[in-house]
């Protein structure tokens, strides 16, 4: 497996939970959906492949990339990881980008500092880079400064950036987010078919349950810091089996269906609100007692797991 995750457990300052044993994996040449709200952890998922964590987060579990555990490897594994096995490709491409520095700079310095290669090589890299990500002009965008492309461009620069070193696995964390419908639609036929040609294993997360359905092979629901749902997208999107992924079905609907939008009442739970029993209980119109009292654990759905009393009772979840 190029990615597996087991048993992630992360706390912040004071033992607050933010990730709770959560199970997670991506296969080469598969493009895995992590969707969830604000604030339900996936960035921090993310962040732990790279083992980007903050200062005041303690960590347990594995997350092993190609079988090597991240959260135990040495500083050495680490810079290799993060120069040449991982990418991370990040909302907004102009926070990666310093605007002070052409797009020929940022594209080449990084090859030569973390990759080794002379100035020549890495500029013949970055030309054939930006042609391979679709940029017309490749010469004339070398000698431009980030101000002077599009969103759209710009991000297809990130993209370049993030192949350099042919890495087996992409993080894409919103990276489509912050772009035009237009725009954002070329994208993610760019990324789909980069990862297609290249195979490579692909983490795409978003807040957008629809779109990582139209766009994933498969996807894992996170909630409060824990995955209640994991399956292909197609199953999970007919026959969403917990409350939650039916509630975030049902309260975006698309265009042209009839049906009303059912927002899902109440918020998530903070950081400091603590339960012992299923964290998406408060807001489920059909919790009973054993979810107020115990954490559901995931069992087995069609083609998946979901984590879910009801279903764990037997009774269909929605
Ligand atoms: N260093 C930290 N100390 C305390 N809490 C933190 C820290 N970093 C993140 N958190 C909390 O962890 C939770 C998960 O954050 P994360 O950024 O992973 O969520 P997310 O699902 O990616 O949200 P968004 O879609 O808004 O980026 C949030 O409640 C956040 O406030």
């Amino acid at each position: 497996m190029l990615l597996d995750v087991k048993g992630l457990t992360i706390e912040a300052g004071g033992g607050r939970p933010i990730l709770r044993d959560v199970a997670l994996s991506v296969a080469r040449g598969e493009v895995v959906g992590l969707v969830g709200e604000s604030g339900s952890g996936k960035s921090t998922i993310a962040r732990a492949v790279l083992r980007l964590l903050p200062q005041n987060a303690a960590a347990r579990g594995e997350v092993l990339v190609e079988g090597a555990d991240v959260l135990t490897m040495d500083a050495a594994a680490l810079r290799s990881l993060r120069a040449s096995q991982v990418a991370m490709i990040y909302q907004d491409p102009r926070s990666s980008l310093n605007p002070v520095r052409r797009i020929g700079d940022f594209l080449t310095e990084r090859m030569v500092h973390t990759l080794g290669r002379t100035r020549k090589e890495a500029r013949v890299r970055a030309l054939e880079l930006l042609a391979a990500v679709g940029m017309r002009e490749p010469e004339l965008r070398m000698r431009q400064y980030p101000h002077e492309l599009s969103g759209g461009m710009l991000q297809r620069v990130v993209i370049a950036a993030a192949l350099a070193a042919e890495p087996a696995l992409l993080l894409a964390d919103e990276a489509t987010s912050a772009l035009d419908v237009t725009t954002q639609a070329d994208t993610l036929a760019l990324l789909r078919a980069i990862q297609a040609e290249r195979e490579l294993g692909m983490l795409f997360i978003t807040h957008d349950l629809h779109l990582a359905a139209a766009y994933c092979d498969r996807i894992y629901v996170l909630y409060a810091g824990t995955v209640v749902e994991s399956r292909p997208a197609e199953a999970l999107f007919a026959d969403p089996r917990h409350p939650y992924t039916a509630g975030l079905l049902a309260c975006t609907p698309e265009l042209g269906d009839p049906r009303p939008i059912r927002p899902i009442p109440g918020r998530p739970p903070s950081l400091d609100d603590a339960f012992d029993g299923c964290p998406f209980a408060p807001r489920c119109a059909m919790a009973g007692t054993a979810c107020e009292e115990r954490r559901p654990v995931p069992v087995a759905v069609a083609g998946g797991v979901a984590a879910c009393h009801l279903i764990e009772e037997g009774a269909p979840a929605c």
